[in-house]
């Protein structure tokens, strides 16, 4: 009769053991492997010996719920096995003295026992011969809440009778390096699919009060048997977790889980596994590992194959699920792979540097403790993981670089500890705000949790090693393995110590690198499943053999050991808020985080910058297309006020020059210090010199192309006069052999020649001052026209002001310049008058002295000549009739008394016109005319010379005023 035994409550010492959330609820494990996994070598060691007899099939009937002591290795004759439940006490002691392993250490479970096995036996009454550990089974965070088991008749039917041994596919692959799906799939809630019944809880239990340490055993299959048949030694009872043997020094042994052969990867992860990876996420830190003697199915349950994936894929598939289903907050994964090889630690992701030899130089690998951290080997390789499958390849990539070699029980032994660690970081994420930074504030509401699942398979003990490579192996692996049930031997009984053991000790972590790794795990601070591994097989099989069997029952007293010792008070991972420090360093989220915001701001302000690089750029194109604008207004104002100036210096050098002229003709005409005769005499030379300053400033004009042709016209009327005045010079000398005209000239040596040559060549210069004013107007007016447009056109430049100045100095020019013009105009109505007296005094002479026809023929006559000579004709009105007379008939006396008249007229008009205010004198006796003359003119009398005067004035000398006032 099975009895339930009494649950003790723990304690609850650090995690919460209250109900978990329900698992998603689901079902099937959805595998996409279909490749066949490999059948076993042919040179592994299988059992030849006789499969057990199905009269040892267990009894379809529920199991016996006693517990009470029955003969050891008893069995009923109906077949039914006689369950013999013996206390850990009464284990046999391993085998000693055997030939192949006298070299190697003792196997670390039979050490283990022989050390722990007093202690057991104060601890365990011998009436009990149950594990003392069934008897505080309570509620823990890996085992669920408290539902119990379900036993119904065919489940016991199933688990309860003797193996029933099939043979699976034997095989060993990483299934993560077949095409294993890693969808999401849902799994079979272990708690709630056996919340039902409540008769038998027994089992499903927390062990003990001993915290969260979950203690599994997992019966491989015995391929080698026939058939399912087992010589009633072994019995397993997946349904109460119990497996009882029955031969020499047997007992029962309960576990939070047992599987049967039957049961596969899928079950297993389910069972020992789902959990705990569950709490990894929710921030506590958690380690899986495989234990068991060599090629009982450690890394098969593990890593799994392709068509039954194991612990190591289905976590990871979890995760993710996880991941998935938890949207509130944000995770980091980061991976690490190391083996523990001849007491050496080799980073399984970066063997490419050290080769799976070990001939490369990777550095060395060494255990650091950190407060936050814990103990941590350094330098190692993390890499960060975003899928399923890229966790997968990585974790594939170690796998093909741990050590393996064929061993006596397995083709394929892994011959190192191997280590897989997933960081994960976690961290809330912030509502409305996907990219996980708080815009506000920059700092998310909480910080960020760092935990890790350790994914552990540990190479298997061995007894006895063939070859000297091997044996070196098995006796480093060996050793790891019983420093780690010493240790746990010592938990056991330090529990009450502070972590010391009997003799004030520390507890041995570091006497190997496993269990210095493991420290943290195996001192509290994780939650922890341990998944133990068994063979059995048929009586007479190998796996019956005695050595097996003895490695078996070391096994299940190991992990019997490890659930009373470890003491899990594994705590919810604080959470980081900083990334200062050596742990918060490791807070990758954080630090992501923040370089994302860094980043942000950084894309923010480049952003910022580029709009008002291009707000810049614009308005640099802007100013300097408004600069060239300028530019080329001020350029084109330049230009015009130049002309405007070159006009100007022309216009002022031909007035100066015409003041000039008409100074010098009236100073001699009014010359009253007695040298009119000599202006007589001299008339010549004064033409000459006349003509000469006309010549000059016509040279001296070139400012401009209309200048030119004005010089170019006026040259040449002034050759004409130049042609006369160098003949009269050339002639000086001689007679008259000379040009005719000069020849004429020449015999008119009287005043009234010297008077007649003077008026005409002041008539000459009269037209073409005329002609020159002409052109000077019209260029006047051109260049208003110009500057008026511009200045319509500057009043829309940005510059108006100064293009409105500049108009208006060019306007007053303008102003200036009509001045001038008038006043010139006004000489030049003076210089008409001064040719009218001239005339008259010239009639008035004749008049006098009583011309005889002949001469006034004569005079008629040299006149036509004269105008002949002037290559124009005579203007009209003026000069009607020119007092020539013949010099040659004249005496002196009379031509000097008729010069001295005309001078005397002239003084006489001179004096009229200073008396009336026309003229004014000069301090040597020269006389200008008065600014205002044109005033005064309009006052004077109009004379036939005056209005000849003005008919030739061109109209367009009023329109520059017009335009001056449109401007
Ligand atoms: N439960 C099982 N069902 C089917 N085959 C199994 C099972 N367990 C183990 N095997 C097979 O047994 C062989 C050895 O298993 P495995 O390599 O996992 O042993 P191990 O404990 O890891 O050995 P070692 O410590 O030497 O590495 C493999 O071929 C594997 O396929």
């Amino acid at each position: 009769m099975a009895t339930t035994l009494p649950r003790h409550g723990r304690p609850s010492n650090g995690p919460p053991n209250s109900a978990l959330p329900a698992l998603p609820v689901s079902k099937t494990r959805k595998s996409a492997g279909g490749i066949a996994a490999p059948s076993k070598p042919p040179n592994t060691p299988r059992s030849g010996l006789r499969a057990p007899s199905a009269t040892h099939l267990p009894p379809p009937t529920p199991a016996p719920t006693t517990a009470l002591p029955t003969p050891k290795g008893a069995a009923t004759p109906n077949g039914r096995t006689i369950r013999k439940t013996v206390s850990i006490n009464s284990f046999p002691q391993p085998p000693k003295g055997d030939s192949r392993t006298t070299s190697l250490p003792p196997s670390p479970l039979s050490s283990g026992l022989s050390t722990t096995t007093p202690a057991r036996k104060s601890r365990t009454p011998s009436a009990t011969p149950r594990m003392g550990h069934l008897s505080n089974m309570t509620p823990s965070l890996l085992n669920g809440s408290g539902e119990g088991k379900t036993l119904s008749g065919a489940s016991v039917r199933n688990s309860d009778g003797l193996m029933s041994i099939s043979s699976p596919p034997q095989s060993r692959s990483s299934s993560a390096q077949d095409s294993y799906s890693t969808s999401a799939t849902t799994y079979d809630d272990p708690v709630d699919m056996n919340a039902s019944s409540i008769s038998d809880k027994r089992v499903s239990k927390g062990i003990d009060g001993k915290g969260n340490v979950l203690v599994s055993v997992r019966v491989r299959p015995d391929s080698g048997s026939n058939n399912n048949q087992v010589e009633g030694e072994w019995m397993v009872d997946g349904r109460r977790s119990l497996v009882s043997y029955r031969g020499k020094e047997g007992g029962d042994y309960f576990y939070d889980n047992v599987f049967a052969t039957h049961d596969d990867n899928s079950r297993v992860y389910d069972h020992c596994a789902k959990r705990l990876v569950r709490r990894v996420m929710e921030g506590y830190h958690g380690t899986v590992f495989a234990y068991g003697m060599t090629g009982t199915g450690k890394t098969f349950s593990m890593q799994g194959t392709a068509s039954s994936p194991g612990v190591i894929p289905l976590a990871i598939t979890d995760i993710f699920s996880y991941i998935r289903e938890t949207p509130s907050r944000e995770f980091l994964l980061r991976v690490s792979y190391l083996e523990i090889y001849n007491e050496k630690i080799h980073d399984l992701l970066n063997m490419s540097t050290s080769g799976v030899g070990g001939t490369g130089t990777q550095d060395e690998i060494k255990l650091r403790e950190d407060s936050k951290r814990g103990v941590y080997a350094t330098p190692l390789k993390e890499e960060i993981v975003q899928s399923p499958t890229q966790l997968l390849r990585v974790i594939a990539r170690g796998d093909q670089a741990r050590r393996t070699a064929s061993t006596q029980f397995n083709a394929r032994s892994s011959r190192s500890h191997a280590v897989v660690q997933i960081v994960v970081e976690s961290r809330e994420r912030i509502p409305g705000n996907t990219g996980g930074d708080s815009k506000r504030s920059g700092l998310p509401p909480g910080g960020v949790r760092v935990s890790t699942l350790s994914l552990i398979d540990l190479a298997g003990s061995e007894k006895a090693a063939e070859t000297k490579d091997r044996r070196i192996e098995g006796s480093h692996i060996n050793k790891s393995l019983l420093t780690l049930g010493t240790v746990i031997s010592k938990l056991s009984d330090a529990k009450d110590k502070d972590g010391k053991d009997k003799d004030g000790k520390h507890l041995p972590y570091r006497d190997s690198k496993l269990t210095r790794l493991l420290q943290g795990a195996l001192s509290g601070n994780s939650l922890v499943s341990i998944l133990c591994t068994i063979q059995i097989g048929a009586a007479g099989s190998a796996a019956s053999a005695n050595s097996h069997t003895t490695e078996t029952i070391n096994t299940l007293k190991f992990a019997s050991r490890a659930k009373n010792s470890i003491v899990s008070h594994a705590k919810r991972a604080e959470e980081a808020l900083g990334a200062g420090g050596e742990g918060g360093a490791r807070v990758l989220l954080e630090r992501y985080r923040m370089e994302i915001l860094e980043l942000r701001g950084q894309l923010d302000q480049q952003a910022k910058n580029e709009t008002t690089n291009a707000e810049d750029e614009d308005r640099a194109k802007d100013e300097e297309e408004e600069r060239l604008r300028e530019k080329e207004a001020e350029a084109r104002h330049e230009e015009q006020m130049l002309e405007m100036q070159l006009a100007r210096t022309a216009l002022k050098e031909r007035i100066d020059h015409l003041n000039k002229l008409i100074l010098s003709s009236k100073s001699i005409g009014v010359n009253t210090n007695g040298t009119f005769s000599s202006l007589g005499m001299h008339a010549r030379f004064s033409q000459a010199s006349l003509q000469a300053s006309v010549r000059s400033s016509m040279a001296m004009s070139t400012g401009s192309r209309p200048l030119l042709e004005r010089t170019a016209s006026m040259a040449s009327s002034s050759s004409t006069i130049g042609r006369r005045s160098s003949g009269q010079r050339h002639s000086s000398g001689g007679e008259a052999e000379e040009d005719d005209s000069l020849g004429e000239f020449g015999e008119f040596g009287d005043g009234t020649a010297s008077l007649a040559a003077q008026n005409q060549a002041l008539q000459a210069d009269l037209a073409d001052k005329n002609r020159y004013i002409a052109t000077l107007e019209k260029r006047l007016l051109q260049a208003r026209r110009a500057s008026s447009s511009r200045t319509s056109v500057g009043f829309s430049s940005p510059n108006k002001g100064i293009m409105v100045g500049e108009d208006h100095s060019v306007s007053v020019l303008m102003k200036e310049k009509d001045a001038e013009i008038a006043e010139l105009r006004a000489k030049l109505d003076d210089k008409d008058r001064m040719l009218s007296a001239l005339r008259s005094a010239a009639r008035s002479r004749d008049a006098a002295e009583g011309m005889d026809s002949s001469r006034r023929e004569t005079r008629e006559m040299r006149s036509s000549l004269l105008y002949d000579h002037a290559a124009s004709p005579p203007p009209q009105g003026a000069l009607p009739d020119p007092p020539v007379t013949r010099r040659k008939s004249i005496s002196p006396m009379r031509g000097r008394k008729s010069v001295d008249e005309m001078s005397m007229i002239l003084d006489e008009m001179i004096s009229q016109q200073v008396e009336s205010g026309h003229m004014v004198r000069g301090q040597r006796g020269s006389v200008r005319v008065v600014s205002d003359s044109r005033k005064a003119q309009a006052q004077a009398p109009a004379q036939p010379a005056d209005l000849e005067v003005l008919r030739e004035s061109p109209p367009v000398l009023h329109e520059p005023k017009q335009v001056a006032l449109e401007a």
